[in-house]
């Protein structure tokens, strides 16, 4: 029997347990694989004791309609740069050719990684050092290159979608404008997205840098026209045109990205200051990544899952597949790091947006 480490790393959403479920599935239908997994990504593998799970399908039944990870996961134990004290002194340490090492002697033949832009950066470079690698695509931003979605962003684009629904008639009952702030990092997915399926008048994306002033000119046309109240939905990595992103540095020891939030407080300042609206902030935050996985991302997991485990048991490794134009297939972990995603400028999305007369912010 071959044995597959499989592990979950990055944040957590809807739909990493379908992808767990899939290849336990999968490899039992094979019938020449065992599936183990890692817990806490990586972490797992590293710590003394390891913390490795064996994987069977009567530990995986139901977890498909279950959101997190019974993996556990984390975003702060990048084994190349991994947080440790030496001689009473805080220092990171790359781990990767011990790491490496060690699910060799413990007999792995191959790890599947389910991750988004920022892990699979890290099983690039795991590959890269010999590492039989493959990827899965998963992050509720949607933001990995390569793929058309990821696994738990058209869930959180359901969540963010049913928040604003519930906000438009306490913004009309009111007379009110009501900022909602969702996550998505540096790309706009998931404001857009959800902006448009909820209704809203102003959506504000990373990808176009807004100018106030447009957004005073849509408000003020609201209000005078008589319909009395306004709906912005902003991403967390959004930002004005003169000015940069909202972000702190994470404290949490090894935590690398750039904490976003308090885009949408900035924005309802400047909207009190320049008009005179009454203003009340909504910031989604982790609820967007909780809940059960909707049906999209259900059927998106397993189909991840099950061409994962067909590319390592042809030792295609380095791979990742993707949804692309309708068809999952493969491509190299590579290519899939090779850019960021944004949403492109000319995409039907930001078209469709602003012939309804959505503001942009531009
Ligand atoms: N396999 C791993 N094991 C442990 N830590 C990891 C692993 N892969 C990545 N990391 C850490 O987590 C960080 C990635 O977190 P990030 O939030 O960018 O995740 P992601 O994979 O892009 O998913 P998401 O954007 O959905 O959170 C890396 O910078 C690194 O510190
Ligand atoms: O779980 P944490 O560390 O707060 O991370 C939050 C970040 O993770 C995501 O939810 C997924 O990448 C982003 O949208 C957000 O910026
Ligand atoms: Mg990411």
């Amino acid at each position: 029997m071959k044995k597959l480490l499989l592990l979950t790393s990055g944040g957590d959403c809807p739909g990493l347990n379908g992808v767990i479920r899939a290849v336990v599935k999968a490899a039992e239908h094979d019938g020449n694989w065992q599936v183990y997994g890692s817990r806490r990504a990586y972490c797992g593998v590293l710590e003394k004791p390891n913390d490795i799970i064996h994987l069977t399908s009567e530990v995986v039944a139901g977890i498909h309609v279950r959101g997190g990870t019974i993996l556990e996961t984390v975003n702060k134990g990048n084994p190349t740069a991994f947080p440790a004290e030496i001689a009473g002194e805080q220092v990171f340490i790359d781990r990767s050719d011990e790491l490496i090492s060690t699910i060799k002697q413990l007999g792995f033949d191959a790890v599947i990684n389910i991750g988004g832009d920022g892990s699979h950066r890290v099983s690039q470079h795991l590959f890269e050092h010999g590492l039989n690698i493959v990827g899965v695509p998963k992050t509720i931003d949607n933001d990995l290159y390569g793929t058309d979605y990821t696994i738990g962003f058209q869930t959180a684009v359901d969540t963010a979608t049913e928040a604003i629904d519930r906000l438009i008639p306490t913004a009309q009952s009111h007379n009110r404008v009501i900022v909602t702030e969702v996550m998505g990092r540096d790309a706009g997915w998931i404001c857009l997205h959800s902006a448009i399926a909820a209704g809203a008048e102003v959506a504000l994306i990373p990808e176009i840098p807004y100018d106030i002033e447009a957004i005073k000119a849509k408000l003020t046309s609201r209000f005078d026209k008589g319909h009395g109240f306004a709906n912005i939905v902003i991403s967390e990595g959004a930002k004005p045109i003169a000015g940069g992103i909202v972000s702190k540095q994470s404290n949490e020891r090894g935590y690398e990205n750039p904490v976003l939030g308090g885009i949408a407080e900035q924005l309802a300042s400047q909207i009190r200051v320049a008009l005179d609206l009454d203003v009340r902030v909504t910031v989604l935050g982790h609820i967007q990544r909780g809940g059960t996985p909707n049906a999209f991302d259900r059927v998106l997991a397993a189909e991840f899952g099950v061409q994962a485990f067909e590319l390592v048991k042809q030792g295609q490794f380095g791979f990742i597949p993707v949804s692309k134009d309708g068809e999952i297939k493969p491509i190299s972990l590579k290519e899939a790091t090779s850019e960021y995603r944004v949403i492109p400028l000319e995409h039907s999305l930001i078209t469709s947006a602003r012939a309804m007369g959505m503001c942009l912010g531009e």
